[in-house]
């Protein structure tokens, strides 16, 4: 942990930060696990938080020894999402930060794990927010993101879409998943983790800026970003 810098920029990680899928995600899996009698567990989410889409396939299906191409898996596991993603929440603090930044001409992205189809999914009932963000990396589609969280490719690509393209220390990331904070401390940039309450937060506390429970919680000013009005 090192003390909050001003910054110019914010990158907003998705599931898990700005919405409530990884809920949803803990589902989907669970579902398709229970067709083989296998537990979805912990251990093996957060391994797979962050990355992209065939990356976290190989982890499931390696660490339960899943009798299923990622194809197979892929097309079991979408077929659950079709119904729950449409239904994802903002988490608590989201909405007012992503509109507060926008108000105050903070440019703002999101690179996310995901793909196009779920992302079209996730965010179907908040268009009008998500319109709000200058550029959306969707890393497990975008050709030039060659490798998911934890390696840093998204945050890079991210950062060089902006207009006028920042430092990276002068960009703040917010992120959920212990991959994500790793990635975004590769990148040189600084990063706010809000885990999930049985994140382990011995090694990743270390490269997070600052680590806080929930997006409320967050006062902008710290990192020279526009206080809140009210
Ligand atoms: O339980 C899970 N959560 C999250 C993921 C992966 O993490 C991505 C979300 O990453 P992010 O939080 O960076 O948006 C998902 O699209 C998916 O690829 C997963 O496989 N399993
Ligand atoms: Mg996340």
């Amino acid at each position: 942990m090192s003390a909050p810098r001003p910054v110019t920029h914010v990158i907003f990680d998705m599931d898990g930060l700005i919405l409530d899928t990884e809920r949803l995600y803990t589902i989907a899996s669970q579902a398709v696990c229970s067709q083989y009698g296998k537990d979805f567990t912990w251990d093996i989410k957060v391994k797979q938080m962050g990355k992209k889409e065939i990356e976290s396939v190989r982890i499931i299906i390696d660490e339960l020894q899943l009798p299923l191409t990622p194809e197979e898996y892929i097309e079991k596991w979408r077929a659950e999402q079709i119904n729950l993603f449409p239904t994802a929440p903002f988490l608590p603090g989201a909405e007012k930060l992503i509109k507060h930044l926008h108000d105050n001409n903070i440019p703002i992205a999101i690179a996310t794990g995901s793909n196009s189809w779920s992302y079209n999914l996730k965010t179907s009932n908040h268009k009008e927010v998500f319109d709000l963000f200058h550029h959306v990396v969707k890393s497990s589609d975008d050709p030039d993101v060659k490798n998911g969280k934890p390696a840093p490719d998204c945050f890079h690509v991210c950062r060089n879409r902006f207009d006028s393209i920042p430092s990276p220390e002068k960009v703040l990331v917010f992120e959920d998943a212990s991959n994500g904070v790793l990635a975004a401390h590769s990148a040189g940039m600084q990063v706010v983790w809000v885990p999930d309450p049985r994140a382990d937060k011995t090694e990743t506390s270390k490269l997070a800026t600052l680590t806080i429970n929930s997006l409320e919680e967050f006062n902008p000013q710290d990192f020279g970003l526009p206080t809140y009005c009210s």
